[in-house]
């Protein structure tokens, strides 16, 4: 095991002992009750079972058979989802050749950050987390489960349906993928003509072809962003069945996978081979294997944040100091955009999941002794790895990185504690030190950039983004203009308390930085033509203004209007009690 994993992991340990002993005190409690069909009331079971067909109450009420309860994310909005549509029928049909019965639990909500980002919509996106979790909560109290099949895919689902499940954590469960849509036009592709949108030099008519060639057909998007980074931590975690992340939507393997899971869960049952129950399988080490997978693919940001609430959920207390410790040690193995010019699919074709489990257990950065919902634990993930690199421009051996470090850095100093993906930026934009232009929106930013007002060498502040502002929407509109910009040649950096899509990264941003602003954070202090340093080298984030007028500066007064609209006003208590984005910005705490 190498030094720094083993370190970061017993500090995990030691610092989670508490929580991480009552969160096990609860599962244990709920895994010594009886099933329930011996448990709950005849009138509850009957209500519970009232439409299956005569054959499955039988089942279930005579032979005591297994019952498995699915959570299903499915809607037409999100292209990576829309394929679960026919998913029920096909586990039913799986589960009763095992004389198991399976029964929607219940559906949650999921947003499609790509239809929803530049609007306000996007503002109800994190927050749609822990309705999600909340949902999956709603399903699952049913209690009539011996395991449950979690449907999702996309940013926050699978952390919104982990962290549900979490607070079932005696019951075993696997996550069902649905795999990513064809390539169309490339990402970068794609890129180039939104930049040329941006310039003015080509059209809507134009810039609708290249996003429709882009996004085409069902499936998950291709880029390495937050959807893609779950499916690789879900294999890293051990909470798929092996190999199931990338097989694409409506092919033969893609169902193989999608059976194959139903047998996983049950084999993980009580009544199973081996009892799995997924508060078990996500221990601190499990959590420590899927931030080792985060950095060593330059995954999504977002999971900075996600990750965090989803360990808190099994009781295990990590922090940035923790990814940036261990980012510090975790070499760079995949280039998949934004950090690269492959999409997901030509990731997969390389070596794919299998191949970064491989690599990183044979390097001594994963645990390898963790119990996982398949036979064989992590190890099994890496079996059908290539011996040598489908692509090295993709795909690298541990032995040979792209770079010796992680794709992801803490930053920290006068402005707050943020994070920076590095392993999407060009090397010599790793530190930028230049004039302050202070936004309280990022529409303001697009204004003045579509009113040629900064040309110029600029740390773009956007503040008042934070979770508690305005739910902490991703930011993602910005990438175009600051691209062309720095295209351009000047020196351009973000600097925000809010997010970034995890398909962001060209170009250099401090995001999530906390305190926010609304919260009393010095992003509220900032003033045009203040000099900004971000350093992704040195990890740190400062204003380079004298103590004395700094310590006199006033605060910002927060001026956006009332969150009216899109719904907004039902989230306000999300805002009011939501943590900062190093706690997970979770709002039932
Ligand atoms: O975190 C993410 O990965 C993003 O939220 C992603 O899910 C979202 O869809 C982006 O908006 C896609 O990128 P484009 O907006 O560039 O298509
Ligand atoms: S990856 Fe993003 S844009 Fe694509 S379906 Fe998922 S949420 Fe929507």
């Amino acid at each position: 095991m190498h030094p720094v994993v083993a370190r970061v992991t017993e500090r995990i340990v030691q610092r989670s002992a508490d929580t991480r002993g009552a969160y096990l005190a609860g599962i244990d409690a709920m895994i010594a009750r009886k099933p329930a069909q011996d448990r709950m009331g005849c009138a509850n079971l009957a209500h519970a079972y009232a439409a299956l067909p005569g054959a499955d109450k039988f089942k279930i009420t005579v032979e005591k058979a297994p019952n498995i309860g699915v959570v299903t994310a499915y809607n037409d909005m999100l292209s990576a989802h829309q394929p679960y549509q026919s998913y029920p029928a096909v586990l039913r049909d799986e589960a009763a050749q095992h004389g198991a019965t399976v029964q929607v639990a219940g559906g949650v909500p999921a947003m499609c950050d790509g239809v929803t980002q530049g609007t306000p919509g996007m503002e109800l996106s994190l927050f749609s987390r822990d309705a999600i979790a909340m949902a999956t909560a709603v399903a699952l109290s049913h209690d009539v489960f011996d395991g449950a099949l979690l449907l999702g895919v996309c940013d926050k689902i699978v952390p919104g349906l982990l962290i549900g499940a979490l607070h079932y954590g005696h019951l075993p469960c696997v996550f069902v993928p649905a795999g990513p849509m064809g390539t169309g036009l490339s990402n970068k592709d794609k890129s180039k003509v939104r930049e040329q949108y941006a310039q003015g030099l080509v059209g809507r008519d134009e810039l609708l072809k290249a996003e429709s060639a882009a996004y085409h057909s069902p499936g998950t998007c291709t880029f390495y962003g937050t959807a893609n980074s779950n499916q690789m931590l879900l294999e890293a975690m051990g909470l798929h069945v092996p190999g199931a992340a990338f097989a694409p939507p409506g092919t033969e393997e893609r169902e193989a996978f999608t059976r194959q899971a139903v047998r996983t869960v049950l084999d993980i049952g009580k009544r199973g081979a081996r009892f799995a129950p997924i508060g078990r399988v996500v221990d601190e080490r499990c959590i420590v294997n899927a931030m080792v997978a985060l950095l060593a693919t330059g995954g999504s940001t977002n999971h900075l944040i996600h990750w965090v609430a989803i360990a808190r959920s099994a009781g295990i207390l990590i922090d940035w100091s923790d990814f940036d410790e261990l980012s510090s040690a975790v070499p760079l193995l995949a280039r998949v955009y934004p950090n690269g010019d492959a999409d997901v699919n030509q990731f997969q074709a390389a070596g794919g999941p299998a191949w970064i489990l491989r690599e990183l257990l044979s390097g001594g950065f994963m645990h390898p002794d963790v119990m996982s919902v398949n036979t064989g634990g992590i190890a099994a993930g890496g079996q059908g790895a290539p011996a040598v690199s489908g692509d090295e421009t993709v795909l690298r051996p541990v032995t040979r990185p792209f770079s010796p470090t992680g794709g992801l850095r803490l930053l920290q100093g006068r402005l707050g504690r943020a994070v920076i993906k590095v392993s999407a930026v060009p090397e010599d934009r790793h530190i930028i030190e230049a004039p302050a232009r202070v936004f309280d929106s990022q529409e303001a930013l697009l204004a003045a950039f579509a009113a040629g007002e900064v040309q110029q060498d600029m740390v773009a502040v956007v503040r008042f983004q934070g979770p508690q502002a305005n739910g902490m929407p991703e930011l993602h509109k910005l990438t175009p203009p600051l691209a062309v910009l720095q295209n351009q040649g000047f020196k351009v950096a973000l600097v925000t308390d809010g997010r970034m899509s995890g398909a962001s990264g060209k170009v250099p941003a401090a995001i999530h930085v906390t305190p926010e602003a609304l919260a009393g954070g010095p992003l509220a202090k900032v003033l045009d033509g203040d000099i900004v340093r971000v350093d992704a080298v040195a990890g740190t984030l400062d204003v380079l203004v004298d103590e004395a007028t700094w310590a006199a500066r006033p605060v910002a007064p927060y001026t956006a209007p009332p969150a009216t609209g899109f719904g907004r006003e039902l989230f306000t208590n999300f805002r009011r009690h939501a943590g900062g984005a190093e706690q997970g910005a979770c709002t039932w705490l």
